[in-house]
C-alpha cells in the first residue's frame, strides 16, 4: 500500500496482463454479520482484508464472536441469535456496511451499546433506519446530530406483527440492515417490510437476498416494494463460503483495457475472481464499457478486456443500477467522442463523500468541461491534448476516488496525475497502485528518477531511501551493487585487481542478488551486514575502478527503473546510469562532518572504528572515486549542489522535496 501524503503517476502509455481482485467489500460484510448471527461455524474464503471488514470482525469479537484466522479463510463461531457481550462501544469507522446492519441486529437483540465512527459517518445519515426500527419497539437514541450516528442502543420492547415501513429513496442499506436483522424475530410470524418510495440501487438489494439464502432465510419478494421474512426462519451457517472479487473494483480494470491499447506481449487485461454471472450489480459495468467501445469476454470467474472503439464512444446513462462503479465511467468519459450524460446518481450526495460534487470538480482539473445537477453529471472531455491538465486530485478520503482518476494518468497529452492521499484506497482495495503498477506500461523516460550522487558518508543512502518513502518510489543503493560484487569476487578468490577484470565483470553480470525490503541476499545467503564493513566499501572502491565491472552492472542499474518512480544513489546516477533525470543531487559535506557520521554509524552497529582511520580512509576513497578513468565521482552539469554539513537528515529531505516539488507540473487547482 502506498503511505505517502501524494502519489505522481507518470504518464502510462499501455496496459495488459492478468490481475486478480480482492474480494467483495458487501459481499465480505455481509457474510460476515450472516456468519456471527447463524447457528455453526463458518468457513470464509477470499474474505476482503480492509479497513471496512476489519471494522466489522473488530466490532463482532468485541460482541463476543470467535473468529480464528488461518492461510486464506476467516472462520466465525456463529453465535446462534444470542450476543455473549451485551455491552459495547462500536467504533465503525466509516464503515456504513457495518453501521447499518449492525444497528439494526443490535437493536433486535438487545443490550447496552453505543455506535459511532469518523466524523463523516457522523454526516451519514441513518435516521430512515432508526425510525423502521423504532416502529417495531426497538430503544436507540441519538449521541449526536438528530438523525446521524453515534447512536445508543438499549433494550427492546418488541412489538411485532405490523409491516415495518422503511424509505428506500436514500440508501438501499437501511433496507439491506432490516433484511439481515429481522429473522431475529420472524420465530413465530411473518415479518413483513414494506418500503416507501423508489428503492434505490436495487442491486444491492438483489445480493443481501442472495446471501440471506445461502443462510438460509428465504425472504418472499413482492415487486420491490414488499419483502416477507417466512415464520420460522432462522440463520443457518452455510458451512463454507467463497466472497466474490468485488465488482466495483472490476471496474477500474474494465476501464483500463478499454482505455489502454496491449502490451506487446498481453493484448487483454485479464481479470480474475469475478465474471459477468456475478451477483453483483455492479457487474453491470460491463453493458455501459461495451456501450463506450469495450471488448469484454466473460468466464466463470473471470473477464478479458480490450480496446474496440477508440475513442470511446459517449453515453447518455441511467446509472442507477451501478452507482459505484458508474464513478469509472466519469473518467472513461474524458477519453470519448463527445460528452457523456451520467444520469440517475443522485445517491453519490450520501457517499463516501459528496461524490457529485467532488468527480465534477476533480474532473475540471483535469481539462474536462462538467455540468452537476442535482442527479446528474455531464462530462465534456479536454477538445484537444493541449487541453488536458496535469492535475494534483484531491482524494476526500474516499477509495473510489483515488482509485477512478489513477486512470488519468493514461492521457493523450503524457501528463502526469498527483493522487493526494493515495492509502484511502485501503477502505476496500489496499493494493490497487500496486496492481495497476503491476499491469501499466510507460517509456522508460517517463518514468522518473532521483539521482543523489556524492562522496562516501556525505548522508547519500539515508537522503535517498527518505526521499523513496516519502514519494512511495523505488530505491537503487548502487554502491550495494559494487559491494556485493566486491564480496562475490573475494569469496570466489579473485584478487579485486585489473589483472581479474574480465573474471569479475562476469561475476557482476549474473550477480544472483536479491533486495527484500531492507535485507540484501547474495546466492541464498543473507550478506546485508557482510558489505556494509569499512573493508567491504574499500573493497567497493576497487572494483568499482575496473571500466568492465562498470559496464556490467548497468542493464541492472536500470532495471531498478519501473514505476511510478526511481530515487538512485550512487556516484555515477546523473552523469552515467540516468543522465536524464529530473532531479540530480550532489550532496556533500566536509570530510570532518563525514567521518564522524561514518564513526557513530558504525559504532552504534556494533563495529570497531577509530576517527583518524576513518578520515584517512574516506579521503583515499575519495581521491581514487574521483580520479578514476571511467564515471569519476563528480557532480552533473545539471546536478543542484547540497552541502548538508550543518542540516539534520530532516532539513536535507524537506530542501530536495521542495526542489522536487518545484519540477513538478500540478497545480493546486
Ligand atoms: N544531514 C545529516 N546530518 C547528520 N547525519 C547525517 C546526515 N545525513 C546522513 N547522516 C548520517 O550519516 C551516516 C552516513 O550516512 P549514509 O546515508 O550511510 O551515507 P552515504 O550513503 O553517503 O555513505 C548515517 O549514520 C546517517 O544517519
Ligand atoms: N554508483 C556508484 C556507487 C558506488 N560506487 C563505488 O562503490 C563504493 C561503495 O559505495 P557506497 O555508496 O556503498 O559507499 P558509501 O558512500 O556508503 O561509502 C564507493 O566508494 C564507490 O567507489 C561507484 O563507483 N559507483
Amino acid at each position: 500500500m502506498f503511505a505517502t501524503e501524494f502519489l505522481d503517476i507518470p504518464p502510462l502509455q499501455a496496459a495488459g496482463g492478468t490481475v486478480v481482485l480482492p474480494g467483495s467489500k458487501s459481499i465480505s460484510n455481509r457474510v460476515l454479520l450472516l456468519a456471527a448471527l447463524s447457528a455453526g461455524t463458518t468457513t470464509v474464503h477470499d474474505l476482503l482484508d480492509s479497513d471496512d471488514t476489519r471494522v466489522m470482525l473488530g466490532a463482532l469479537q468485541q460482541l463476543g464472536c470467535d473468529i480464528v484466522r488461518s492461510e486464506g479463510c476467516v472462520a466465525i463461531e456463529g453465535l446462534g441469535g444470542r450476543l455473549k457481550n451485551a455491552r459495547a462501544q462500536l467504533f465503525l469507522g466509516n464503515a456504513g456496511t457495518a453501521m447499518r446492519p449492525l444497528t439494526a441486529a443490535l437493536a433486535l437483540l438487545g443490550g447496552d451499546f453505543e455506535l459511532s465512527g469518523v466524523a463523516r459517518m457522523h454526516e451519514r445519515p441513518i435516521g430512515d433506519l432508526v425510525d423502521a426500527l423504532r416502529q417495531l419497539g426497538c430503544r436507540i437514541d441519538y449521541l449526536g446530530q438528530e438523525g446521524y450516528p453515534p447512536l445508543r442502543v438499549g433494550a427492546p420492547a418488541l412489538q411485532p406483527g405490523a409491516p415495518i415501513r422503511v424509505r428506500g429513496d436514500v440508501s438501499s442499506q437501511f433496507l439491506t440492515a432490516l433484511l439481515m436483522a429481522l429473522p431475529l424475530t420472524a420465530a413465530a410470524q411473518d415479518v413483513v417490510i414494506e418500503v416507501v418510495g423508489e428503492l434505490i440501487s436495487k442491486p444491492y438489494i438483489e445480493i443481501t437476498l442472495n446471501l440471506l439464502a445461502h443462510f438460509g432465510i428465504a425472504v418472499r419478494r413482492d415487486s420491490w416494494q414488499r419483502f416477507t421474512i417466512p415464520a420460522g426462519s432462522r440463520y443457518q451457517s452455510p458451512g463454507a463460503i467463497h466472497i466474490e472479487a468485488d465488482a466495483s473494483s472490476a471496474s477500474y480494470f474494465i476501464a483500463l483495457g478499454a482505455i489502454t491499447a496491449g502490451t506487446s506481449g498481453q493484448k487483454d487485461v485479464r481479470i480474475e475472481g469475478v465474471g459477468a454471472d456475478s451477483i453483483q450489480g455492479d457487474i453491470r459495468f460491463i453493458e455501459a464499457a461495451r456501450l463506450m467501445g469495450a471488448q469484454i469476454v466473460s468466464g466463470p470467474n473471470w473477464l478479458e478486456v480490450s480496446r474496440g472503439a477508440w475513442p470511446l464512444h459517449a453515453i447518455d446513462l441511467d446509472c442507477n443500477h451501478i452507482p459505484d462503479a458508474a464513478m469509472t465511467l466519469a473518467i472513461m468519459a474524458l477519453f470519448a467522442d463527445g460528452p457523456s450524460l451520467l444520469r440517475n446518481i443522485a445517491s453519490w450526495r450520501v457517499k463516501e463523500t459528496d461524490r457529485l460534487t467532488a468527480m465534477a470538480a476533480e474532473l475540471r482539473k483535469l481539462g474536462a468541461m462538467v455540468e452537476e445537477g442535482a442527479d446528474f453529471l455531464r462530462v465534456t472531455p479536454p477538445a484537444s491534448p493541449a487541453h488536458w491538465r496535469a492535475a494534483s486530485i484531491h482524494t476526500y478520503d474516499d477509495h473510489r476516488v483515488a482509485m477512478c482518476f489513477s486512470l488519468a494518468a493514461f492521457n493523450p497529452a503524457g501528463l502526469p496525475v498527483r493522487i493526494e492521499d493515495p492509502k484511502c484506497v485501503a477502505k476496500t482495495f489496499p493494493d490497487y497502485f500496486e496492481a495497476l503498477f503491476a499491469l501499466a506500461h510507460t517509456f522508460a523516460a517517463r518514468i522518473p528518477v532521483i539521482c543523489v550522487d556524492g562522496p562516501t558518508a556525505s548522508g547519500k543512502g539515508t537522503l535517498a531511501a527518505t526521499l523513496a518513502h516519502r514519494l512511495g518510489y523505488h530505491y537503487l543503493d548502487s554502491g550495494a551493487l559494487y559491494r556485493i560484487t566486491a564480496l562475490a569476487a573475494g569469496r570466489a578468490g579473485l584478487a579485486l585487481d585489473a589483472a581479474h577484470e574480465v573474471a569479475i565483470a562476469a561475476l557482476a553480470q549474473r550477480l544472483p542478488v536479491r533486495f527484500v525490503g531492507d535485507q540484501v541476499w547474495l546466492d541464498g545467503a543473507d550478506v546485508t551486514d557482510a558489505i556494509r564493513t569499512e573493508e567491504a566499501g574499500m573493497n567497493a572502491s576497487k572494483v568499482s575502478a575496473l571500466p568492465a565491472v562498470r559496464t556490467a552492472l548497468i542493464t541492472l542499474q536500470h532495471s531498478f527503473r519501473q514505476l511510478p518512480g526511481l530515487v538512485a544513489d550512487g556516484r555515477d546516477m546523473g552523469t552515467v546510469i540516468f543522465p536524464d533525470a529530473l532531479l540530480k543531487i550532489y550532496l556533500t559535506a566536509s570530510a570532518g562532518h563525514r567521518a564522524e557520521r561514518r564513526y557513530k554509524q558504525l559504532i552504534s552497529k556494533g563495529f570497531p572504528a577509530i576517527l583518524d582511520n576513518l578520515r584517512t580512509d574516506l579521503e583515499a576513497r575519495d581521491a581514487r572515486d574521483s580520479s578514476r578513468s571511467v564515471a569519476p565521482l563528480k557532480p552533473a552539469g545539471d546536478a543542484l549542489l547540497l552541502d548538508n554539513s550543518d542540516l539534520t537528515i530532516e532539513e536535507s529531505v524537506n530542501q530536495v522535496l521542495g526542489w522536487w516539488r518545484g519540477k513538478q507540473p500540478f497545480g493546486t487547482s
